[in-house]
Order: C-alpha cells, then sequence, then structure tokens
C-alpha cells in the first residue's frame, strides 16, 4: 500500500546510507569531461566539496550541493539563501539563477553553467560515484504510454527467476534490493536518480529497471545515466499538456533511444492504435536496433494478425488460456522460437510480457536456452503472470469486478476490450460492462471528451466520477467528460445499441452505484486510479483505495470478493 512521505523522508529514503564529500575540483574536472564547464562564481575550488545533491530546497541536507533549475513558476536559485541556512554547501545554477547567489556568506561555493538541467546528471553522478568512481548497477530501461509500468515488473520478475539482484524505478514504487519506497513520479528527478543508482551500489543490484517518462527526457531527468537496453512498447494520446502535440511527444520519447543514451533499443513495431510510430521510432533511434512486431496481439487500424516479416522478433501461436494467454515468441533471423505464457488478463499484456522477454535476450544472447527455459512454464506461473497492483487486478468474479489503472484513451480501449474478450471466452453472453471513471485535472484536457467516447462505445453503463481533480473545478472536468459520453451514447442508441449514463460524485458513491446496479453476469470496471491510494482535490488529499472501496461495496449487496493478499475468495 502507498504511504506518504514528506519530500524530505522521500528523498532521504532514496539516497545511498554513506556517501563521502567529493573535492570540489574534482567535481569540476567531471562536469568538464562531460562538456558541462562551470565558471567558479563565488568561493574556491580547492576546499571540501559536496556529500549530496538535491534541486528542491525542501529535501536540502547538511552538506548538498543545491541545484537551483529555471521553472514554471520560480528560478530554484530564489531558494539560495534559505539552503544554505540548511547546510547547503554550494549552489549549481545558471546565469539567470546567479543574481540570487550575489549575497550568500562566505565560503559558499557558486557554480555556474550554461544551462543547469543538462549539468545536472553529470554532477548528480559523481557526487553519488564518488572518487572511485563507481560502476553499475546495468540499466535497462522502459518508454511509451502505456505498459511502462508492467512491462517493468515482468522485466524485474524474469531477471529475478535468471539469478539476478534487481533494482526497479517505476510509477508504483522504487526498489533497491530488498529495500523498496513508494515513488511519487514516475521517473524521479535527476540528483534522485543518480542517489538511488548509489543506493542500488551499496545493495549490490545487478539490474536497475527504470521507467522513463517523456517529462523524465524532456526535463533531461535521466541526464548523466547510459541503459544497456531500453525499450518501447506504444504512442498513443497523452501529456499533450506539456508537450503540445504528438509530433512532439514522440520526439521526447526518441530522446531514449539515442547512442549516446542507450547501447541497444527493442522497438514494438505496432505496439500502438497507430503502428506509424513505432516504425518511425525504429527509424529515429541512433543506437543499435532489434525490432519486435506483435502480429496477433497487434490493434492498430490496419492490423490482420500477421507479423512483420523484417521484424528481428515476432509474436505468434497466440492462445487464450485461463485468465492469460500461451504465444510463442520468434527469432526471425535464426527461427529460434521461445514458448511464454502470460497469467494477466488482455492481449496487451501480451505485447508487455513480448518486449521484457525480448529486452533479456537481446541483452544476454549466451544465456538464450537459460531464459528459454525460464519462459516456458504454464498458464499462471513463471514471470509473467506476477500480479501488477491497480493493473487489471481481479478484485471479484461474480459479478467480475476489476480494477485498472487505463486513463487515457488506447489503455481504455485495451482495458474495455479484454474485459469483453474474457466475456466471450467464458462464454458469457448476458453480462454487461460497467465503467467508473473520470479525467485528471490540470493534465491534458482534450483527452477526456475522447475517453469518453469510448467509454460509451464499449460499455453498456457509463458512470463518470472524479479521478485527482488537482487544482481545476471536478464538476468541469466531469461535464467535459459527460459531453463525449452523451454524444457516443446518442450515436450508439442510432444504431438500436443503448448505454445508460450516470454523472456520480464523489468517487466511493460512483463505485457504490456501479455494484448496486450490477448483476452476477456483469462486469464492474474501475478505470484510471489503480493502485493509487488517495486523490488530490486542490492540494487536500481524499484517502481512497479503489480496490478497497470495490471490495466492501461487493461486500454489503453481498456479492463474493477476492481478498488483496491471497487471492483467496471469501
Ligand atoms: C509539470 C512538471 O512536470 N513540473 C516539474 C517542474 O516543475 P516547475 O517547473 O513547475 O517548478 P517550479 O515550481 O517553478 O520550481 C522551480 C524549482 O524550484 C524548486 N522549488 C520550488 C518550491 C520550493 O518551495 N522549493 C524549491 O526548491 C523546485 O524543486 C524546482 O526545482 O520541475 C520540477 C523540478 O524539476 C519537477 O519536480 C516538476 O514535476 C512535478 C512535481 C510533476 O508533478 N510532474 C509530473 C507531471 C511528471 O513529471 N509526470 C511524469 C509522467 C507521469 C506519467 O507518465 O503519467 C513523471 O515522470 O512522473
Ligand atoms: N501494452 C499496452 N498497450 C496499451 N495499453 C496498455 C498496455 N499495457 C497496459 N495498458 C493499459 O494502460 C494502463 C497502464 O498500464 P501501465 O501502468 O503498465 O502503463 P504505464 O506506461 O506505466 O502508465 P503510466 O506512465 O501512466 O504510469 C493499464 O492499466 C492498462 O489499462
Amino acid at each position: 500500500m502507498t504511504t506518504h512521505l514528506s519530500p524530505a523522508d522521500q528523498d532521504a529514503a532514496f539516497r545511498p546510507k554513506r556517501t563521502a564529500a567529493l573535492p570540489w575540483d574534482t567535481l569540476l574536472r567531471a562536469l568538464e569531461s562531460q562538456g558541462q564547464g562551470a565558471l567558479v562564481a563565488r568561493g574556491g575550488s580547492s576546499g571540501t566539496g559536496p556529500s549530496g545533491i538535491s534541486m528542491d530546497s525542501r529535501t536540502v541536507r547538511a552538506g548538498d550541493l543545491y541545484v537551483g533549475v529555471p521553472g514554471a513558476r520560480r528560478h530554484g536559485a530564489e531558494f539560495a539563501a534559505q539552503v544554505v541556512e540548511q547546510g547547503a554547501v554550494g549552489v549549481l545554477t545558471d546565469e539567470a539563477g546567479a543574481a540570487w547567489c550575489a549575497d550568500l556568506p562566505e565560503g559558499t561555493v557558486v557554480l555556474i553553467v550554461r544551462d543547469v538541467r543538462d549539468a545536472v546528471g553529470p554532477a548528480a553522478g559523481a557526487i553519488y560515484r564518488g572518487v572511485e568512481d563507481a560502476a553499475g548497477p546495468r540499466l535497462m530501461g522502459l518508454t511509451g504510454t502505456n505498459g511502462k509500468t508492467t512491462t517493468s515488473c515482468f522485466l524485474t520478475a524474469l531477471l529475478r527467476e535468471l539469478g539476478e539482484r534487481t533494482g526497479l524505478i517505476g510509477t508504483i514504487e522504487i526498489r533497491a534490493g530488498e529495500r523498496t519506497v513508494p515513488s511519487t513520479l514516475t521517473t524521479p528527478e535527476a540528483t534522485q536518480l543518480h542517489a538511488l543508482m548509489g543506493l542500488m551500489r551499496q545493495e549490490q543490484v545487478d539490474t536497475a529497471v527504470m521507467e522513463v517518462s517523456s517529462h523524465a527526457v524532456s526535463y533531461r531527468r535521466i541526464s548523466g545515466l547510459h541503459y544497456r537496453v531500453a525499450g518501447f512498447t506504444n504512442l498513443s494520446q497523452d501529456h499533450l499538456d506539456l508537450h503540445g502535440s504528438m509530433e512532439d511527444y514522440f520526439q521526447a520519447k526518441a530522446g531514449l533511444f539515442q547512442a549516446e543514451r542507450t547501447d541497444r533499443a527493442v522497438i514494438t513495431l505496432d505496439g500502438g492504435p497507430e503502428a506509424s510510430w513505432g516504425r518511425r521510432m525504429a527509424q529515429a533511434a541512433t543506437c543499435e536496433v532489434s525490432t519486435l512486431s506483435l502480429g496477433p496481439v497487434a490493434e492498430h487500424d490496419s492490423a490482420d494478425g500477421s507479423v512483420d516479416p523484417g521484424a528481428d522478433w515476432a509474436v505468434q501461436e497466440l492462445m487464450p488460456e485461463a485468465l492469460g494467454h500461451r504465444f510463442t515468441l520468434v527469432h526471425q533471423p535464426t527461427g529460434r522460437r521461445f514458448p511464454a505464457s502470460t497469467g494477466l488478463p488482455g492481449r496487451f499484456n501480451v505485447a508487455n510480457a513480448a518486449l521484457a522477454a525480448c529486452m533479456v535476450l537481446e541483452g544476454a544472447p549466451q544465456d538464450w536456452d537459460r531464459i528459454g527455459q525460464v519462459l516456458d512454464v504454464p498458464v499462471g506461473r513463471g514471470p509473467f503472470a506476477t500480479a501488477v497492483p491497480g493493473r487489471m487486478e481481479v478484485v471479484g468474479h461474480s459479478p467480475a469486478a476489476i480494477v485498472d489503472f487505463a486513463h487515457n484513451p488506447d489503455g481504455m480501449v485495451r482495458a474495455l476490450d479484454s474485459v469483453r474478450e474474457a466475456r466471450r471466452a467464458a462464454g458469457n453472453t448476458e453480462g454487461r460492462t460497467i465503467i467508473v471513471f473520470g479525467a485528471t485535472g490540470d493534465r491534458d484536457a482534450t483527452k477526456r471528451p475522447l475517453m469518453g467516447q469510448i467509454a460509451a462505445e464499449w460499455a453498456d453503463v457509463v458512470i463518470v466520477t472524479d479521478d485527482d481533480p488537482h487544482s481545476e473545478d471536478p464538476g468541469v472536468i466531469r461535464a467535459d467528460v459527460l459531453e463525449g459520453v452523451r454524444a457516443a451514447a446518442a450515436r450508439a442508441g442510432q444504431d438500436g445499441r443503448s448505454v445508460q449514463v450516470h454523472e456520480s460524485a464523489p468517487r466511493p458513491t460512483a463505485i457504490e452505484l456501479a455494484v448496486s446496479l450490477a448483476t452476477p453476469q456483469d462486469t464492474v470496471l474501475l478505470a484510471g486510479r489503480g493502485h493509487e491510494t488517495s486523490q488530490d482535490f486542490n492540494g487536500t488529499r481524499v484517502e481512497l483505495d479503489d480496490r478497497v472501496a470495490l471490495r466492501e461495496a461487493l461486500h454489503r449487496h453481498g456479492h463474493p470478493f477476492l481478498t488483496g493478499s491471497s487471492s483467496a475468495e471469501r
């Protein structure tokens, strides 16, 4: 369960247990060698340097180098005097930030660089690698609109079964060996990422698997990191509030697959609703590239189930079985076949599993026999049966009750499609889909009516509620979503299909309504919140875990439900 730590406590949990101070001149040389030469504007460069680094005044500790970056709302250097009082030994900033450093106490070192976001990664890397310049862990990165969390969980599960000690940095949690910390961002800031690398070295982690959001590339949170293998899942509409256009969003993701950042990419060619993004990503990459064709799993507009003959890897022989699927991963150049299975619902989880397997296979060609043995297990066993919190998490069977993190148009199509597929596979022709969802405030508003439209096209009962409204009026967000729902419901009505539409808030009331309407044949799908345990209403956190609320509602209505930990039916 996610606990909310203060920024300071969380930052402290990310840091290595011990770090020696790095002499200023060693730090300056490290910056110079990375093309980030710094001007020493105040203080000398001969003394004891920093033992840590932070880019937020709320997480600064004694001995830190504080990084003042220009932000959307303020310049971080505004906090220079405050952080020096807190014990920071120096400030790294840009020309604009230097103005706030003029009156700092004697002895404080001020370093000025041209672009502070480019310099922060190399600086953090040098501080946490220390004078001995320690190496490791081996890094694997994942990017794409959907599937990063699930694929990274599959990847770590597979590596663990192969005997590796793993680390994980992602949306749900951060794990270094046996230590776990709840995460707030998908990809933390560069200061924290390099601290985590130091922590993982101390925890003797062999491979760290990291989700890389487009924000992380745009804000250069990954500067100073190098990936052995990086994977691309898919691209579809999301985050247009930050990127402005799909082209910019694509370019941000493409930044991960440049030779100076990554040795080898595994790129899913046909992973999203439009296959052209995967092909373009393979062309835009300047590192070594291997491609994956999903064939029968692909869901883009022109998908006909056939695999791309030019792809290095192909998914073939897809067979639904129990909750998951069997499939064969074929290495097309050699004809080598790897039978495998997933235990989670949804064909998209075959895409996630195939990508995870390809990344490990590409990273260790000498180990194919051993990897093949670990992959070839019955459905419900092995690395790809690992439940991922809040991703198609089954809470009940009669009615089927599922909590999923789908929070963009393509994610919703995939989740709704897999619900329908599961009913079809079970021979259930009576059941309806009841969906409860909302949209996030302060983020890409253009996806709201689209999500509404998809809900009304795929579900029989649509209940629009709140997600994380952040600073926006929740009623306005619901109205945006409902616009898409009502238009699509009207079109469905003309085709003779009736869609019930409800607006219901707060979210627990909407969940209660969904369960009260459900028959044992129906499926209740709560979308958008997944593993989250609270909602943000303009800075006020309201505790809510969809999985708990759904279990409680099922219980109140006399329906059976599955417990979280053991999944034993009550
Ligand atoms: C929209 C966005 O991404 N904003 C990022 C941006 O904030 P900003 O430009 O608004 O910063 P600002 O408030 O002007 O402050 C400027 C500087 O002053 C510092 N500051 C500010 C206030 C203070 O009291 N003390 C202090 O030191 C800030 O840490 C910052 O370094 O720069 C900050 C510092 O680098 C980031 O922490 C911050 O991420 C915020 C926390 C955030 O919520 N980001 C989300 C949207 C995000 O990154 N999401 C992605 C994708 C998730 C997904 O795939 O769905 C993720 O990787 O999680
Ligand atoms: N390969 C995929 N293709 C399309 N949709 C997917 C895929 N994998 C998962 N999804 C859908 O997207 C949702 C989010 O999945 P997941 O958390 O793995 O993705 P993510 O990329 O980490 O998302 P975020 O960055 O927003 O945390 C799932 O709950 C599911 O509905």
